[in-house]
Order: structure tokens, then sequence, then C-alpha cells
């Protein structure tokens, strides 16, 4: 096939979705998603939770590991007050490219940073670039081997602080067991799971909610 996915994702926002409206590009993507191509965005079900677990944090930083097409940004970005950054780390350049113009098409891009390369490498220069102590809201959704070192990469570079908040995507499918044990039997984090099912599917899924309890 000529385009790849991530294309006629964005294709379908820009015929279906209202520039500069967030809502109609959320639904424009679930719709795409659940007509005529499955594609691996968190979907209607896990973003209502997620929706709900930012709303209640208010975060004024937020970090995003894990951008795809951008589904997951413009659900968090719709929600944070204007002064608020979001920075959302994608290793895939052509899923960053998309991604951008998903976020352009929802009149979100002053308010969002799409930074390429593996998360490992950005993390220890955020502090830096963007002149933050830590961050309020941290959304894992990149790669399920790679949510443990990231976290705990997070904690060592001091971007998490008492009261920040850590949900993690596809706890159950694909699973990241190594992930839920550190963050469930470690006393550094209170820990809760919302079951849910994988995106546009029946199969069982869930995020987990871990909040950071001070070093
Ligand atoms: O890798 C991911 N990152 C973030 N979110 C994801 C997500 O929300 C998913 F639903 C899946 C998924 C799960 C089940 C399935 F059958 C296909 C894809 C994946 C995933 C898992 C294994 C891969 F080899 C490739 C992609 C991801
Ligand atoms: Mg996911």
């Amino acid at each position: 096939t000529r385009t790849t996915r991530p294309q006629r994702l964005l294709q379908a926002v820009s015929i279906n979705a209202v520039r500069g409206d967030p809502d109609s590009v959320i639904k424009a993507i679930d719709h795409f998603c659940k007509h005529t191509e499955w594609a691996m965005n968190v979907g209607d079900e896990k973003g209502a939770i997620l929706d709900l677990v930012v709303m209640e944090t208010c975060p004024s930083t937020v970090l995003e590991l894990g951008t795809y097409c951008g589904y997951s940004t413009v659900r968090i970005t719709r929600l944070l007050p204007p002064a608020t950054k979001l920075i959302t780390v994608e290793m895939n350049p052509e899923y960053a490219h998309v991604a951008r113009q998903v976020i352009q098409h929802a009149g979100l891009q002053d308010k969002v940073c799409v930074l390429e390369g593996e998360s490992a490498d950005l993390i220890p220069k955020m502090a830096n670039m963007f002149g933050i102590q830590a961050f309020d809201f941290v959304f894992l959704d990149h790669w399920k081997d790679h949510y443990l070192p990231d976290i705990r990469l997070l904690e060592d570079c001091g971007l998490l602080a008492q009261g920040s908040v850590v949900l993690a995507d596809n706890v159950v499918c694909p699973g990241a067991p190594d992930y839920l044990n550190y963050v469930r039997y470690n006393l550094k984090y209170s820990s809760r799971f919302y079951q849910a099912h994988l995106e546009y599917t029946r199969v069982l899924d869930g995020l987990e909610r871990s909040e950071y309890q001070g070093d």
C-alpha cells in the first residue's frame, strides 16, 4: 500500500474533523479506528479514564512517552489550562510528523512540544531544555519494555515530585509485568488499576495509575 496507516488516519482527520476543534479530531480518529482501520490509539473507553485522571490531577507540566498519531496528546492537551505545556516523545519520525499535523488540526500546536528521539536519551535533558523541576502528570504509552527503565530514569533525574501521577497504558495487553511489580510493591508509589479493554476491541486491558509519594 502506497500510504501508511498513520497517513490514512491523518487523512480521515483532515476530511472529517473541524479545524480547531479537538473533540471533533478525537471523534474522527475513533470513527476511523472502529469502522475503517484499527490503530493503537488509547481509544474512547481508556481515553475517558485518561480524561478523568488528568482532570483530577490538574497538571501544569505534562510528559507523554509515545505520541504515535497524537490522539492521546490531543485528549490530554484539550483539558489543560492555557499556560500549561505538554511534552510528548516519539522515536518514529514518521509518526511524529503525522502527530504534529493532527495536533495542529486540533489547534493545540502552541501547547505541545513533539520531541523526536528515544525517551532514555531525552529524559536526562528535559530539566535543562524546558526549565522544569518535576512533571505533575506522565502518560506512558510507548513500549512496554521501556516503562520500568523510564520511570526509574525519571526518578533519578528528579523529574517526579510528591504527588506526581504516572498513568500507564496497556498494562494487561500486551502487558508490563515488571513495571506493575515495581509500582505496586514499592513504597514510593501508591498504585491502582483501572480495568478496561484494548482500544476498539473486547480484549481485556487496563491502565495503572501510580502516584509518587516523594523521595
Ligand atoms: O506498542 C504499543 N505502544 C503503545 N500502545 C500500544 C497499544 O495501545 C496497543 F494496543 C498495542 C497492541 C496491542 C495488541 C495488539 F494485538 C497489537 C497492538 C501496542 C503494541 C503491542 C505490541 C506490538 F508488537 C506493537 C504494538 C502498543
Ligand atoms: Mg497504548
